[in-house]
Formats: C-alpha cells, sequence, structure tokens
C-alpha cells in the first residue's frame, strides 16, 4: 500500500530526506556533504545526491513502492506566486537548463522528477526559492535594464513567520517580521503583513556574507578582481555562491569547526565571524527602515541560528529593534510534506508550472 510522502530537501549544504505518513513525520535525516562536493556544478553532484536518498530509504527499510508521492524544494525558475507546483516538463527543463541559475534546490526538483519517473508517481514543489512578492521599489537597481528578483528562502521564511503567528495567536498576514534564514545562504525578508516585500537575493552577491556565499560587493573591486584573476562567466559564478562568505575567508563554511577553532584561540575566525553578523546586522537594520520601524518580532532561523556564539554576536546589533524568537534548523520537511499532503487530498489546489514564453 502506498502510505508514504518523501520529502527530498536538497540546500547548498546538506541534502534533507524524510519520509512523512500523511501529516506525520516517520523519519527524516540530514546528510551534510564536504566541501568538494558542494563547490561543484549540479550536474555533477546529482549522482551523489542521488545516492544519497537510495542510501536514506535503504537505512529506513522502506521499498519505494510504499511512496504515494515525493515533495521536493523547488529551485531556480522564473518568478512564481506561492504555492504547490507539479514538477512538469516545463518546470524540468528550466531547472535543468539552469536558465534562472544554479543552485542546489534545482536538484531536489530533478532527483523528485527521477524518482517518480522510476515509480510512476507524482513529484511536486512547494513555495520554491524564487517565490516574488517584491515591492516595486525593492525591485530597482540604479541602473535601467538591471532589476532585482526574489531568491530566497521562502518556504522556510514562511513557514517560521506562521509558526511564530500561531504561537502568539495572530494572523501571519496582521503582522510585520524580519525573517532571517541562515543556512548556506542567508536572507533576510521584510515580511509586511503576509508578503515579503523586500529580501536580498541569496544568491547572487546581495546581502550579507553566509557559510558559502559572497554577499554584496564593491562593483569595480569586483570587477578588477575578475580582470586580475581572468574568471569565466561559470568561474564567476563560483566565486559568489558557492565558494564565498565563510568558505572563502576560512577554507570551510562549516561554522561549528569554526566555533571550534576559536574556542582554541584562532583569532582569525573570530574576526570573519563578527564581520558576517555585522553585516547580518546592518541587513536587518535595512529591513527595519523599509517596514518603517513597525516590526511585531525578529526571527532567526537556518542551521547556523544552533550557533550562540553566533546569535551572540548578531544580538547587539538588532535586539533595540524588536524582540526576538530563534527558530533553529528549519521547518521545511513539514512544509512540503504539507504541501504534498493538501494537493493529494484536494488536487484543485495544485498549480501548473509555464515556462516564459521566449520572444527572440
Ligand atoms: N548545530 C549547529 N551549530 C552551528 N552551526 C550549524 C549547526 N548545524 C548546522 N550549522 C551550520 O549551518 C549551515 C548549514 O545550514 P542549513 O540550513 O542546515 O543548510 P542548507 O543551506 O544546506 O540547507 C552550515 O554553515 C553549518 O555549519
Ligand atoms: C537560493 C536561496 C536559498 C539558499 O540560499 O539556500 P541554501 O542556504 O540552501 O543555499
Amino acid at each position: 500500500m502506498k502510505k508514504f510522502i518523501l520529502v527530498l530537501n536538497l540546500g547548498s549544504t546538506t541534502t534533507k530526506v524524510a519520509l512523512f505518513r500523511d501529516l506525520n513525520c516517520h523519519i527524516v535525516k540530514t546528510y551534510s556533504h564536504d566541501k568538494e562536493l558542494i563547490s561543484q556544478g549540479i550536474n555533477e553532484q546529482k549522482a551523489v545526491r542521488y545516492d544519497t536518498i537510495i542510501q536514506f530509504l535503504n537505512e529506513s527499510n522502506v521499498n519505494p513502492e510504499e511512496i504515494s508521492i515525493v515533495a521536493a524544494r523547488g529551485g531556480l525558475l522564473q518568478p512564481v506566486e506561492g504555492g504547490t507546483y507539479l514538477v512538469n516538463d516545463d518546470m524540468l527543463n528550466d531547472l535543468t537548463s539552469g536558465k534562472y541559475g544554479e543552485h542546489a534546490s534545482n536538484l531536489s526538483g530533478i532527483l523528485a522528477a527521477e524518482f517518480a519517473g522510476n515509480y510512476n508517481i507524482e513529484a511536486v514543489i512547494t513555495d520554491p526559492v524564487v517565490v516574488d512578492e517584491l515591492s516595486v521599489q525593492a525591485q530597482y537597481t540604479g541602473i535601467e535594464g538591471i532589476r532585482r528578483t526574489s531568491i530566497f528562502h521562502a518556504l522556510n521564511q514562511k513557514a517560521v513567520a506562521r509558526k511564530y503567528a500561531s504561537s502568539a495567536g495572530k494572523n501571519y498576514e496582521d503582522l510585520n517580521l524580519i525573517v532571517i534564514h541562515m543556512g548556506g545562504g542567508i536572507t533576510v525578508g521584510a515580511h509586511h503583513l503576509g508578503r515579503v516585500i523586500d529580501v536580498n537575493n541569496g544568491l547572487n552577491g546581495d546581502g550579507p556574507m553566509s557559510p558559502t556565499r559572497a554577499g554584496s560587493l564593491p562593483a569595480a573591486g569586483l570587477l578588477k578582481y575578475i580582470d586580475r584573476n581572468n574568471l569565466s562567466h561559470q568561474e564567476f559564478n563560483k566565486l559568489i555562491s558557492k565558494k564565498g562568505g565563510l568558505l572563502s575567508h576560512l577554507n570551510t563554511e562549516d561554522v561549528r569547526d569554526i566555533t571550534a577553532d576559536i574556542d582554541n584561540g584562532d583569532a582569525h575566525s573570530a574576526e570573519v565571524l563578527e564581520a558576517m553578523a555585522f553585516q547580518i546586522g546592518k541587513e536587518i537594520g535595512a529591513k527595519a527602515a523599509v517596514l518603517h520601524g513597525e516590526i511585531d518580532q525578529i526571527i532567526f532561523t537556518g542551521g547556523v541560528s544552533y550557533s550562540e556564539y553566533v546569535m551572540d554576536l548578531i544580538k547587539p546589533y538588532i535586539s533595540f529593534l524588536a524582540p526576538v524568537t530563534v527558530y533553529p534548523g528549519e521547518l521545511e520537511m513539514e512544509a512540503l510534506a504539507y504541501g504534498a499532503y493538501t494537493v493529494e487530498q484536494d488536487r484543485s489546489l495544485l498549480k501548473t508550472y509555464k515556462a516564459e514564453v521566449s520572444h527572440d
């Protein structure tokens, strides 16, 4: 009997896999990958990541025939509204071609479709990283022809915001929140009455540096660096989105290793983490201005927010703005299972992704 929802959540540094029975988590595991793998392109990572999923099923003693649907974290697509989407051919083409960029979350959808195809079931994604609710003002840059788009931890930011609202006995749609997801990438979102009206692009050189992202860079300095090192487009993308931030400065993206080094007296590691905290604080201040200072709560989440060391570095910059709540880790597995469960119950909720028609 088909009774499980298989949840696949590929982040830049981890593969998280779970089995749910309806909305109850049967088993969940996080596999952390080494820095050699995560700095590769997604095609080079595909086989290892798929093997990780099969390893998980073997360890769980679950027969793939018992799975009714695959729920995956969605990747880089054209901007979409939130919701649960079928992984159809249009979506698969955009995820595979990298038309909108490359990130591990593309592989979630791709591997979900591969697995689903093998067992004649459906794959869906929920609230992909391209959910776009940016205000018109937030989309502007100072150059006509370059616009900001929304690429962030939409799934988890929305899930923790709703969890906080529910714990406060309020509706998400009635609150102003600043949500900070600190994973391989770091995104800081201004949630205004249920819409993320401003957020840094978590992938393409915007906002604070993170374990693997460069964050905002001085444009002229970047151009000189590219010329000096003769970087191709591909090398440039790798530099800012896979090998930046803590990995660039400290040769590891793992905050647990870095804080252990600091405990052993490593002053350089301490300085780099302080700089990351400074940049996160600054970004939160910017979002406070976007919300006109009317902030109900500041909410931290993501793997890095497990680190009390990092949280203690950030808090002095922002605790005067609003009360702080921390939800370490993520609620992404539950949110993905919920998305798949609801469309299994009511098919009319399933959305269809359509590729943009090219006019070239
Ligand atoms: N218990 C922990 N303490 C400190 N840092 C952690 C902890 N767990 C994970 N991290 C850090 O969180 C980052 C990964 O965040 P996570 O949200 O799990 O990843 P991903 O972006 O791959 O989904 C890494 O830098 C990792 O070192
Ligand atoms: C692409 C935006 C989301 C993101 O940064 O995810 P990771 O933290 O998993 O890299």
